[in-house]
């Protein structure tokens, strides 16, 4: 099961969440999130940890300028656009990326991943009206679609309480967490990012079915 710390702004959580054994970081490029960093923390964050994790830089339907401004300064190995970005805008890039879904009540998964056929995963997180992400909600892990043969990435109110029965019931490759290993907004809890990656690492990852 492979496990991405997200919202992380500061060297000390970076260095907390890989030495736990992430796979993946975070960082919030957002202005409205309270986990926002600015390229200076980004590009600090960046020097400090391994090349070997895969550090992902979240975008909320950002100008493809802001985007390019933030490639420019920080070595970001994954694009994650949050908002209602469309496929063409998402590649314009020329990078890896993720697409993230929020499970609003009428969408449909399987049919809105076919649009993003180049995205290296699908993450699904939950719908809140007027929030893109980042809420600490949950939602119904019965929604998320079986044997797709996407990488599926739960998201959503995860916790570290609640992770291994989310993974049992959504059978995902991954999982992403913010909100439920943090002490205060912005600021990881370090047993509460141990105890998380522990329980997602207990279950095993849903292999990949091709169609
Ligand atoms: O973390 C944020 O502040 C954020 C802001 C805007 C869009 C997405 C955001 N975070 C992502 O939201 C999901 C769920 O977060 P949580 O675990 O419920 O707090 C996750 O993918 C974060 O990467």
């Amino acid at each position: 099961m492979r496990v991405k710390i997200c919202g992380i702004t500061s060297i000390e959580d970076a260095i907390l969440a890989v030495e736990a054994g992430a796979d993946a970081l975070g960082l919030v490029f957002y202005p409205p999130s309270p986990r926002n960093v600015t390229l200076e923390q980004a590009a600090e964050i960046a020097r400090a940890v391994s090349p070997f994790v895969v550090l992902t830089g979240l975008f909320v339907d950002a100008h493809p300028e802001q985007v390019e401004g933030v490639l420019a300064q920080v070595p970001l190995n994954l694009l994650q656009f949050h908002g209602d970005e469309n496929a063409p805008y998402c590649r314009q890039f020329h990078r890896p990326y993720i697409k993230a879904l929020r499970m609003k009540p009428e969408l449909n998964p399987v049919e809105a991943m076919a649009a993003f056929p180049d995205a290296r995963g699908i993450l699904l997180d939950a719908y809140r009206k007027g929030v893109p992400g980042g809420t600490g909600d949950t939602f119904d892990w019965q929604r998320v679609p079986q044997d797709s043969g996407r990488q599926i990435i739960l998201a959503g109110g995860l916790t570290p309480e609640n992770v291994a029965g989310a993974i049992d019931t959504a059978r995902p490759q991954a999982v992403d967490v913010s909100g439920g290993v943090e002490r205060s907004p912005g600021r990881k809890d370090a047993a509460r990012v141990r105890a998380f990656i522990r329980a997602a690492r207990a279950r095993l990852a849903e292999p990949l079915v091709q169609n």
